[in-house]
């Protein structure tokens, strides 16, 4: 029997990709959909591409709304999650696409971003080492943020396999969907349209903390993580470019090995064929990653990229994914690995 989802801040980027990978889930059924200034209005005017749920209308998000349901997607600001979850049952599936119980520290959370930690839940990111024992039967997930979703995957294998020194330095691109629908003065389409730029530069950054968790765990010891996020003229898609000094006695070889042993029975992530090289535009609105490492041997530095889209593997794909896990249906179910292109 197919499993009723709702999904709160249905009329956002996060919510209306959620909507979009489980209209094409064979095991869900999709019950309410809640929203907060746009309560009452149809998803047909919000949301034009989700064509059979047009006439649906969004209601506010309360408990009384959600109940009811297996399973509930929170796409809501981050520090809205933990009072809307705390009145859903035990036995509910609570899969939070955003920040609030991705951390592990709370003087981390503290730090970056500034209200009272909610608490830890299992992390939806499966493909990490132990990262499906997690899901497995859990009935609480913290999705990852986009920007550690691409980092991790592509920096993991070199941690675990002992490859690379514990300081990590990463420059990200991402689409301008990232930073959600909402207006902001940054994002203005005549200073966005042709230009890339930096952003939260220096450490700053609240991605930062979750990667040196991910980088640390595979690692087995701290990591440290100069992460420098830029944007990018483009809807959607993150390219991470990611180094690391190499261990002594590493060559190119023992690289790619370690790659594609970690890699090798992942159905999202691609360790590309060498001489390949990831593209946000292949992964565009599908749930795969594309991952290449190369050996700088002048500068000892292994050099991991990776892409993804951002609002699919980077949010709602990887939200459906690990609810598969969790639920007990195959990993791959309602995903695709297929792009658009050109
Ligand atoms: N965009 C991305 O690439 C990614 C986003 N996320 C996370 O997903 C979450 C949603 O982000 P995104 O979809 O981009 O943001 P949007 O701004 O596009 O959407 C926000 C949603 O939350 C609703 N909302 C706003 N304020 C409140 C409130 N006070 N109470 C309840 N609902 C509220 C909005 O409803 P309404 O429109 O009706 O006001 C809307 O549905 C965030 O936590 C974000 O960090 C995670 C990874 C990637
Ligand atoms: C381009 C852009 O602005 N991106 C967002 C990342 C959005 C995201 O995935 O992260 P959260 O779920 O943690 O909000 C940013 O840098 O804040």
């Amino acid at each position: 029997m197919a499993v009723r989802a709702a999904v709160a801040g249905a009329s956002g980027y996060a919510g209306g990709e959620a909507l979009r990978l489980l209209l094409a889930h064979p095991e869900v059924e999709i019950g309410a959909l809640t929203g907060n200034s746009n309560a009452g209005q149809k998803l047909g005017t919000l949301q034009p591409h989700l064509l059979p749920l047009a006439d649906r209308v969004l209601t506010e998000t309360t408990a009384e709304a959600l109940a009811g349901h297996d399973v509930v997607f929170l796409a809501l600001p981050h520090g809205q999650s933990a009072a809307v979850a705390e009145q859903l049952g035990p036995d509910v599936l609570v899969v939070d696409m955003g920040a609030d119980f991705r951390l592990r520290d709370p003087a981390d959370w503290e730090r970056f971003y500034g209200s009272p930690h909610a608490g830890t839940w299992p992390y939806g990111l499966p493909e990490l080492p132990g990262g499906r024992t997690a899901l497995d039967g859990s009935r609480r997930i913290a999705v990852p943020g986009c920007y550690p979703t691409a980092v991790s995957l592509a920096l993991f294998p070199a941690y675990a396999a002992g490859l690379a020194e514990p300081e990590a330095v990463i420059v990200a691109a991402s689409g301008t969907s990232g930073a959600g629908k909402a207006p902001k003065a940054h994002l203005l389409g005549s200073e966005v349209m042709g230009s890339m730029s930096p952003y939260g530069v220096g450490g700053g950054h609240r991605h930062t903390p979750e990667m040196i968790q991910n980088l640390s765990a595979a690692a087995g010891e701290p990591v440290s993580v100069s992460f420098t996020p830029t944007l990018a003229p483009m809807p959607r898609g993150i390219l991470a470019t990611c180094s690391a000094k190499a261990r002594a006695g590493v060559t190119g070889e023992s690289v790619r090995a370690a790659y594609e042993k970690a890699l090798a029975d992942e159905p999202f992530v691609h360790l590309l064929p060498e001489g390949q090289w990831p593209a946000t535009a292949s992964v565009y609105g599908s749930n795969a990653v594309q991952v290449q490492v190369a050996y700088d041997a002048a500068a000892g530095r292994i050099i991991a990229i990776s892409a993804i889209d951002n609002l699919t593997k980077g949010t709602a794909g990887g939200a459906v994914q690990s609810m598969n896990i969790a639920l007990g249906f195959p990993e791959e179910l309602g995903l695709s690995t297929i792009g658009v292109a050109p």
